[in-house]
């Protein structure tokens, strides 16, 4: 059936206005007033913004990590992200050396068929570039739209790859038309830092941030863009925790190297005294790169304002705090890296971000959307409102006030690392290709109404976005 939202703010990453809009065949149909109404089912939007449906470029469901697994998979994380408004999200297909990716991204497609509410998409990790990678590389991109591939830097002896990957990942992806993406942290230096620290009995989760510092951060951020520039590539470095790496990419941006950079609601919001609470919870607050010194939040705040960042991900990656986070008692490297942020990741950006001032209304829909959507081969399909696209669409009050919990929040872990914090703002309707996902609140959504989302080469729809609709 056809629907028309009625007396919404339109929010894009460009604009600002109003008018209805028409859906028809999950798609948007027309925009603007006085739109046909017969046959229509009609949505009030009065008083809220109506804006594209969030894109998060950074997750991790149902993935094998630490020696266990990520609590949210692709049923309770798509549908806690669509509370959240979110409506495609792109997950790391992790490989194993030896196994072809063919089988790695069927695992990867076994794992959400059935279960995705939304849209998603993967991202392919390249742990070791040898001959056999690259003769299936062309067939991942033509045949499964997978333009992305993740390259580790860190997590020694488990995910991390040798320069010399990263290096022929990048020269390949510029071959193939596929943008590489890092976790930059310099994992062998990491690796001494930890077993000294073990060894001289530091063993509480504060001594993750420790031996972590930022200039590791900032130390692989820079090399990686060297090396991208050697390779006349294109990067994407995930999870920017701090200023050294944001100043890297910034000073690599002005150079003229093709980069870009992500950060995360957690590092925006929350520090590196979270570590430090007793009773072990600082180990809710364990993530890879570390929570950093406070000041950093302004650096990075400003990177996302003046555009020296373009996206905030969730790198959603959730471990229960009793049974998994507690596999590192006594030990803090073996505490899973990685927490619950899926759900909390629009409202944080726009309670923290548009409420006090410091990103604009249309910045924030850029940042949680756009330019994920051009970045990753998807705009205009998705990521904007426009007639054509798909009808992905979130209706948001800007004026209700909320206090995080984990006794309201939809992930399946047992804490929220944002818990007790107020924000102002809430999705209240979310929409995908049409559809209602949540309506006033409430899920409505079908398991495995997501689709598998093929997207388009990096730079098919250049980063301004001028690509005709397909
Ligand atoms: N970030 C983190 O701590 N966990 C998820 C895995 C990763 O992205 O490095
Ligand atoms: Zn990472
Ligand atoms: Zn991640």
């Amino acid at each position: 059936m056809k629907k028309v939202i009625k007396n919404g703010t339109i929010v894009t990453a460009t604009d600002t206005y109003q008018a209805d809009l028409l859906i028809d065949n999950g798609v948007i149909n027309q925009i603007g007033k006085h739109l046909p109404l017969d046959d229509a089912e009609i949505i009030d939007a009065k008083g809220c913004y109506v804006f594209p449906g969030g894109i998060d470029p950074h997750t991790h469901l149902e993935m094998p990590f630490g020696g266990t697994v990520t609590k949210d998979d692709f049923e309770t994380g798509t549908i806690a992200a669509a509370f959240g408004g979110t409506t495609s999200v792109i997950d790391f297909c992790l490989t194993n050396k030896g196994e072809t990716l063919k089988s790695a991204i069927e695992t990867w497609h076994a794992k959400s068929k059935h279960k995705a509410v939304i849209d998603y998409g993967f991202h392919l990790q390249i742990v070791e570039m040898n001959d056999d990678v690259l003769h299936e590389l062309p067939k991942v991109i033509e045949q499964e739209g997978i333009t992305s591939f993740k390259v580790f830097m860190a997590y020694k002896n488990v995910l991390q790859a040798d320069d010399e990957t990263l290096f022929r990942t990048l020269i390949s992806a510029k071959e193939l038309g596929a943008l590489v993406m890092v976790h930059a942290e310099n994992g062998d230096v990491i690796d001494y830092l930890v077993k000294k620290a073990l060894k001289q009995g530091n063993t509480d989760p504060i001594f993750h941030a420790l031996t972590r510092p930022s200039e590791v951060e900032g130390e692989a951020t820079g090399r990686a863009a060297i090396l991208t520039g050697l390779a006349n590539s294109q990067l994407y470095v995930v999870h920017v925790s701090c200023a050294d790496a944001a100043r890297k990419i910034a000073e690599a941006r002005n150079n003229g190297i093709d980069i870009w950079g992500e950060t995360c609601p957690q590092y925006l919001v929350l520090d590196q005294s979270y570590l430090e609470k007793p009773n072990f919870e600082g180990a809710k607050f364990v993530w890879s790169p570390p929570l950093r010194e406070k000041w950093n939040q302004d650096v990075l705040w400003n990177a996302l304002k003046t555009g020296q960042l373009q996206t905030v991900g969730s790198d959603q990656c959730s471990f229960d705090f009793n049974g998994q986070k507690d596999l590192g008692k006594g030990n803090f490297s073996k505490i899973p890296n990685g927490g619950p942020i899926i759900e909390d990741r629009v409202s944080i950006l726009f309670s923290e971000g548009v409420k006090k001032g410091r990103i604009t209304l249309n910045q924030f829909v850029d940042l949680i959307s756009t330019r994920a959507a051009k970045l990753f081969g998807l705009y205009p399909r998705k990521g904007t409102i426009a007639v054509g696209v798909d009808a992905d669409i979130v209706i948001f009050d800007p004026t209700v006030v909320r206090t995080i919990s984990v006794e309201t929040h939809h992930m399946a872990v047992d804490y929220n690392p944002f818990e007790g914090i107020k924000v102002t703002g809430e999705p209240i309707s979310v929409l995908s290709r049409g559809e209602f996902v949540i309506r006033d609140k409430k899920f409505v959504g079908q398991l495995g109404a997501g689709q598998y989302l093929k997207r388009g080469k990096y730079g098919a729809s250049d980063h301004s976005g001028t690509t005709n609709l397909v």
